[in-house]
């Protein structure tokens, strides 16, 4: 008889639902006991903002620390919470499917985004968020906030914003997408590398379950990931603008294609360089990789981060 496996997770409520799926996913799958362990993280505890305690990275590496310490067996995160450079000892073993990639809007009075009037206060942490935001010309008054889904929720419920932008996955996940205005197109909003998917790591030495989860992993999300996460690592190294890119897995003309949509914008939305292509899926890297090259020769590299909303900080989704 197997111990039961131990899953660590945060402690937030979309965390602990998402680790709750891939638990019974797992169960169902292999016939494992999975049991869930709780992990704070300081990003959970402190409320500065999270760039002065080294941005989402933080609710990230304490789980990993609780996987090299022995503490846990295996870890679910956000996947767009993963910061784009390989963790020394640690596996990503499975990308299950995708939830909705999309962007949501959560607004009073069941408005979408082209019937808030001018002025209207939306609420966001993100600064790839706020650009695409600015970018529509809308004339929204953009603010950063912080803190959980439901919290941000609150504040369009008490009226002190007009709307907020968040992940629909996390939404649908927290059975809360019936608040949802309107699903962001991603011709106007393209969400962060990641969006929407989970990742499950494990100890890289543990072969037997690195190759038991292999059963949670899902090839065209992690096609779709991984040339997302080449188009996010290649930009970084080249500017510090934030960064949007959807990958899907299309049928094309001879079978399978990839898809990679992406952008790059001064953080206040006045310039950007949008481009997209498309590959094969096994060549997922080489695909987001070239893309991102493509984007820096095109001028993505000349964007600079301009000041950002208070208490905010660069990078993805380090707060969103
Ligand atoms: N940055 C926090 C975070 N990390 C993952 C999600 C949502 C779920 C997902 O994208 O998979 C969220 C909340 C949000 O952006 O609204």
């Amino acid at each position: 008889m197997n111990a039961p496996l131990r899953l660590g997770t945060r402690a937030s409520a979309l965390a602990t639902t998402q680790s709750g799926h891939v638990a019974a996913m797992l169960r169902e799958r292999t016939g494992r006991e999975v049991e869930l362990v709780e992990v704070t993280t300081r990003g959970d505890v402190d409320r500065s903002p999270l760039a002065s305690i080294g941005g989402t990275g933080v609710f990230v590496s304490a789980l990993r620390d609780a996987l090299l310490a022995g503490e846990v067996d295996l870890a679910v995160h956000s996947l767009k919470d993963l910061p784009t450079g390989a963790a020394e000892g640690i596996a990503l073993a499975a990308v299950p499917p995708r939830e909705d990639p999309r962007d949501a809007l959560v607004a009073r009075d069941g408005l979408t985004l082209g019937e808030l009037p001018v002025g209207s206060r939306v609420g966001t942490g993100s600064p790839r968020r706020a650009a695409q935001l600015a970018a529509l010309g809308l004339g929204l008054e953009i603010t950063a906030i912080r803190g959980n889904v439901g919290t941000r929720i609150g504040h369009v419920e008490d009226g002190r914003l007009d709307a907020v932008v968040l992940a629909q996955a996390g939404l649908s996940r927290l059975g809360r997408d019936g608040e949802v205005t309107e699903v962001l197109d991603p011709f106007q909003m393209l969400p962060a590398p990641g969006q929407g998917a989970l990742a499950v790591e494990c100890r890289a030495g543990d072969e037997d379950l690195v190759a038991l989860l292999a059963a949670l992993d899902h090839p065209s999300t992690r096609a779709a990931v991984t040339a997302e996460r080449a188009v996010l690592s290649t930009l970084e190294a080249g500017c510090s603008a934030p960064v949007g890119a959807l990958a899907e897995v299309v049928e094309g003309d001879d079978g399978e294609e990839l898809w990679v949509r992406a952008v790059v914008m001064s953080t206040d939305g006045a310039l950007s360089v949008r481009m997209s292509a498309t590959g094969s899926p096994g060549d997922a890297h080489g695909v987001g990789s070239r893309l991102g090259q493509e984007m820096l020769a095109d001028g993505a590299a000349d964007l600079m981060e301009g000041p950002q909303p208070e208490g905010s900080d660069r990078v993805g989704e380090q707060h969103a």
